[in-house]
């Protein structure tokens, strides 16, 4: 089932701490941003990539999607300074029909056996989010007093890909920018214009690249699916 995704990647990396944007450090000998984009590259129902970055990073982006024969790149789109708004001027660039994916450069450890029943659920639902269920006990903390332990039962962490009917996409970016709403995932955006979300259960080890002891996480990834042979 045929769909197009954004990819942002024109963050900064500051909680990451490597001084420079995390997407471009390499891992396995390979950019992670790279990693992320073969993902989609290699599955047959993505019709193409359309990624947002920092203009003052194209050319190497560029020479490094030649290197790696990224072939589906159809735009790049300039960054904002959000991850919403990089989203948005990408969202601008799409063809402006079926599924569009958002999925974050930073997560290199997609499964795209996900792929396929995230894009089914976002067709027949509008849109539908790849979460896992929370596995820590999550209390509301007020300074550094507990004030309420939440019930766990109904938590459920979010990931990228979020898949959504494009015109909801749309309609919801152009609601958050109106009334100057800033979300942290693309499916707040769409929640707060009354549309369904569904979810589609996820996998623990997709993980987002943010703080440096998870450069340590991915390389357990990347060994145990050396050992699986899938990376
Ligand atoms: N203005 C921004 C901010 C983020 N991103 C992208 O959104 C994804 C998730 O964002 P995050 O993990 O917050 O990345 P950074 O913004 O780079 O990290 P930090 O907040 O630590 O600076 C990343 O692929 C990042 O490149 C983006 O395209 N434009
Ligand atoms: C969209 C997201 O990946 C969902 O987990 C995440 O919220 C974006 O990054 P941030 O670290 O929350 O800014």
């Amino acid at each position: 089932m045929a769909y197009q995704v954004i990819i942002p990647a024109a963050g900064q990396g500051k909680r990451m701490g490597a001084g420079r944007n995390k997407v471009l450090l390499e891992l396995n000998q390979t950019p992670v941003f790279i990693h992320t984009l073969k993902v989609f590259e290699m599955d047959e129902d993505c019709e193409g990539i359309y990624l947002a970055i920092n203009p003052l990073e194209q050319d190497e982006m560029e020479a490094l999607l030649k290197e790696h024969h990224i072939t589906k790149v159809m735009a790049f789109a300039p960054g904002g300074s959000e991850r919403q708004h990089s989203i948005y001027n990408a969202l601008k660039c799409v063809k402006q029909e079926g599924i569009v994916l958002v999925h974050d450069a930073a997560r290199p450890f997609i499964d795209k056996k996900l792929l396929r029943p995230l894009v089914e659920a976002a067709k027949e639902d509008g849109a539908a989010i790849l979460a896992v269920p929370v596995k820590d006990t999550v209390k509301k903390v007020a300074g550094n007093m507990v004030t309420e332990t939440v019930e766990r039962t109904s938590l459920w962490a979010v990931q990228t890909p979020q898949a959504f009917r494009f015109a909801i996409l749309l309609d919801a970016y152009k609601q958050a920018e109106a009334d100057d709403f800033l979300g942290t995932d693309d499916a707040s955006l769409v929640e707060r214009i009354g549309k369904n979300v569904i979810i589609v259960e996820g996998r623990y080890d997709n993980i987002k690249l943010t703080t440096p002891e998870d450069l340590y996480f991915a390389e357990a990834i990347i060994h145990k699916r050396r050992k699986e042979q899938q990376f």
